[in-house]
C-alpha cells in the first residue's frame, strides 16, 4: 500500500488527491489527509468523493483553499509522521509526498526547510540525496534548501564523497542502472576558469571526483554548468550531480515540469514527490495537472517493487 500525503491543506494538494482517488494503480493507495476537507475539495472539482480512498487524519484548524494557515503547520507535520512510521513499520511500502507550504510550517515555530531534510531527520539518516527525474534527465543536488551565500561552504569533501556515494548506490539499486555514470556540474561559471573565477572546483570538486574514480564510480566533470545540460554530454549520462538547487532544477523543470518526480536517495524508506509547489493560487479552481502526483506514485510502486 501507498500513502500519499496531502501536503499543505490551502494548496492543491486535497484537490490532487480528490482527483488521483478516481485513477487506477498497480498498487492500494491510500491518501492521508483529513477525510472532511479532501470531501469539499472533491465537490468544488465537481468528482465524487471516495471515501475508502482517505486514512483520516484530522485538521487543527478550519481549511480555506487558497487561505494558508499557520495553525494547520502541525496537521502537514502530523501526516507526515503518520506516513513514516507506517513505512517503517511495514505497512506502507512507500511515501509519495504532495506539496507543503515551507514558510507556514516555519511561521508556526517549527524550523523546517523541505520534506527532504525532514525525512533524513526522522529516518535518523546522516545524509541524503535530493534527485528530480523527468523526461530522459535525472538531476541530483549537492545541495539542498539553503540561501544561496551558504552553498559554497556547504560543498565539502566529505559531503561530495557522501553525495556521490548515495547517488551510485541508488542508481544501481533502485533504479537498475549497472553502471551509473554521473557527471558533474562545477560551482562557478566557467568551472571557475582555472581558478581565475572561484578556487572550489580546484580544491574540493575535482578531488572529489578523483577519490570517487579510484573508488570504481563512472563520474566525469566539473563541467560548466551552462554546457553540461547540452545534447551531446547528457547522451553520456545517467545522472547529472549539480551544485545547488537553482543550478539544476530550472533545467529539469524547463523540460519536463508537470511529469517530473522529487525521489530522495540514501533513506532506508521510499519517498517520492511532485515537482511542483502548493500553487494556492489554484486550490480549489482552475486547472491543475496531475500528471506530477501520478507519475509520483508510479515510481513509488516501481521503487517499493524492487526493495
Ligand atoms: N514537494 C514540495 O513540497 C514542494 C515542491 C516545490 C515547492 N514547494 C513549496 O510550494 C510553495 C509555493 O512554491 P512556488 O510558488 O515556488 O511554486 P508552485 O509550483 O507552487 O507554483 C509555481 C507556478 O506553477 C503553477 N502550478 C504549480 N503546480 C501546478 C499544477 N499541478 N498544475 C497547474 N499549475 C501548477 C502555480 O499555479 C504557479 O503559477 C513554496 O512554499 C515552496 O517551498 C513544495
Ligand atoms: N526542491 C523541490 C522542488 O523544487 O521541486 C521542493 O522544494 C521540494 O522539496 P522537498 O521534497 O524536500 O520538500
Amino acid at each position: 500500500m501507498i500513502a500519499v500525503t496531502s501536503g499543505e491543506p490551502a494548496g492543491i494538494g486535497p484537490d490532487l488527491c480528490a482527483l488521483l482517488a478516481h485513477e487506477r494503480f498497480r498498487d492500494r493507495v491510500v491518501f492521508l489527509g483529513d477525510r472532511e476537507v479532501i470531501a469539499a475539495r472533491a465537490k468544488l472539482r465537481k468528482v465524487a468523493f471516495v471515501p475508502e480512498s482517505v486514512m483520516h487524519v484530522s485538521a487543527s484548524a478550519p481549511v480555506v483553499p487558497g487561505r494558508l494557515d499557520a495553525a494547520n503547520a502541525r496537521y502537514v507535520l502530523a501526516m507526515l509522521d503518520r506516513a513514516i512510521s507506517g513505512c517503517r513499520s511495514g505497512e506502507f511500502g512507500a511515501i509519495v509526498t504532495a506539496p507543503v507550504q515551507k514558510s507556514t510550517i516555519n511561521e508556526a515555530g517549527v524550523a523546517f526547510t523541505g520534506h527532504t531534510e525532514y525525512l533524513a531527520d526522522k529516518t535518523g539518516t546522516a545524509r541524503v540525496v535530493m534527485m528530480l527525474v523527468g523526461g530522459r534527465l535525472r538531476v541530483a543536488l549537492a545541495t539542498t534548501h539553503l540561501p544561496l551565500a551558504d552553498v559554497p561552504r556547504a560543498i565539502t569533501r566529505e559531503s561530495l564523497d557522501v553525495t556521490l556515494r548515495i547517488l551510485d548506490h541508488d542508481l544501481r539499486s533502485r533504479f537498475g542502472i549497472a553502471k551509473p555514470r554521473i557527471l558533474v556540474a562545477g560551482l562557478n561559471p566557467h568551472a571557475g576558469e582555472s581558478g581565475h573565477l572561484g578556487h572550489e572546483e580546484i580544491d574540493v570538486i575535482a578531488p572529489a571526483i578523483d577519490a570517487a574514480v579510484r573508488n570504481g564510480l563512472s563520474v566525469r566533470g566539473p563541467f560548466p554548468a551552462d554546457t553540461l545540460f547540452t545534447p551531446r554530454l547528457l547522451e553520456q549520462a545517467d545522472a547529472v550531480l549539480a551544485m545547488y538547487h537553482d543550478q539544476g532544477l530550472p533545467v529539469l523543470k524547463h523540460a519536463a515540469f508537470g511529469d517530473a518526480v522529487n525521489v530522495t536517495l540514501g533513506l532506508p524508506i521510499v519517498r517520492t514527490s511532485v515537482d511542483h509547489g502548493t500553487a494556492v493560487d489554484l486550490a480549489g479552481t482552475g486547472v491543475i495537472d496531475t500528471g506530477s502526483l501520478k507519475a509520483a506514485i508510479e515510481l513509488a510502486i516501481d521503487l517499493a517493487a524492487r526493495r
